[in-house]
């Protein structure tokens, strides 16, 4: 398409002409999806479930408060040197409607929504919801691009096998997603992984199935560059998919999430591995677990919305480079 073609993005309400506290909230005060005719590069869409919890729920809340704490987010973003609603098309799509009673339906459900947006081009910037939901946004994924590398920012392994003998639960995702053959088992990474487990049989079996471990402690001692030039050195130019629960943060950092663990990486650490990554081919995000009833101050959802900005802007610089490679 040359640039002629390539309409100019419609970016967020102008907050120095309409205060940022008015309105209704979408994630960073960007237009509705069928306010830019049902087409964009980076879909940013809800999933309200939590039916897939261990321990304390809400997470269905998560998306809603991501786009309130949202509003503050400005449109030209330093630390990569980009303004990633207007490098690309940015809008909110919106909520998938996932039955709360059911979670092999909802988990079908999230699969189709998914595999409607990625159909149209978009990429996918999913805010959560359980992690639950990483399974069937990854089904969707690995159908338009094959097998994805994958980065799991999280407290936990999620490699579970299954809780009270149900398989599709916010422990047990990408161990499903690794039997489903989904995943490109060469390019698989947890980091700020720390806590409890249930045996030591939990990192046999997670290492098995491919995934290489970076705890909170490594980030800590070694710091985020370094992990993040590890981190891209296994990804490669592989299409890569990064799901991050919130609960990867330190509960001084994220206290709103449902199984918050001690000793996380700060939400500092985390924005600079994520731009770090900058270079990767990332094809589709998700931040899941924000659960606000649990979070003071906004602290959790304010995180998330950053975290969710950091992943848009990469999204929409490789589209605004792809488009000039296929202009030029
Ligand atoms: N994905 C999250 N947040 N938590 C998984 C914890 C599973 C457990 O209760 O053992
Ligand atoms: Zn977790
Ligand atoms: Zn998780």
């Amino acid at each position: 398409m040359s640039s002629a073609e390539t309409p100019t993005p419609r970016g967020p309400v102008d907050s120095s002409r309409i205060p940022r506290y008015a309105g209704p909230a979408t994630y960073a005060r960007l237009p509705r999806l069928d306010e830019v005719g049902g087409r964009t590069d980076i879909a940013v869409v809800g999933v309200p479930f939590d039916t897939g919890v261990s321990y304390r729920p809400g997470a269905r809340f998560g998306g809603n408060a991501i786009r309130e704490a949202s509003r503050l987010l400005r449109p030209y973003n330093p630390a990569q040197d980009a303004s990633p609603f207007a490098l690309a098309q940015v809008a909110d799509a919106g909520d998938i409607a996932a039955n709360p009673f059911n979670i092999n339906e909802a988990v079908e459900t999230i699969e189709a929504a998914a595999d409607d947006l990625l159909g149209t081009g978009a990429r996918m910037m999913t805010l959560g919801g359980d992690h639950t939901i990483a399974l069937p946004l990854l089904r969707s994924v690995a159908k338009k691009h094959g097998p994805v590398a994958l980065l799991h920012f999280d407290a936990h392994l999620d490699t579970w096998d299954t809780y009270f003998g149900a398989e599709y639960t916010h422990g047990t995702p990408f161990r499903r997603a690794v039997e489903e053959g989904i995943l490109d088992t060469e390019a698989l990474s947890h980091v700020g992984t720390r806590g409890p487990l249930y045996g030591k049989q939990d990192l046999t079996d997670d290492e098995k199935l491919g995934f290489g471990i970076v705890t909170s402690a490594d980030v800590y001692r070694r710091g985020a560059d370094e992990v993040a030039d590890q981190l891209r050195q296994r990804i490669g130019d592989r299409p890569l998919y990064i799901s991050i629960d919130i609960d990867c943060l330190d509960p001084a950092h994220a206290p709103g999430t449902g199984t918050p663990e001690a000793g996380g990486m700060t939400s500092r650490e985390l924005l600079e591995i994520l731009r770090g990554l900058s270079s990767c081919n990332l094809v589709s995000a998700d931040v899941v677990e924000v659960a606000p009833a649990y979070d003071h101050a906004e602290i959790t959802a304010v995180a998330a919305s950053h975290t969710a900005y950091e992943l848009t802007t990469i999204m929409s610089r490789q589209i605004a480079a792809s488009r000039e490679e296929t202009t030029a």
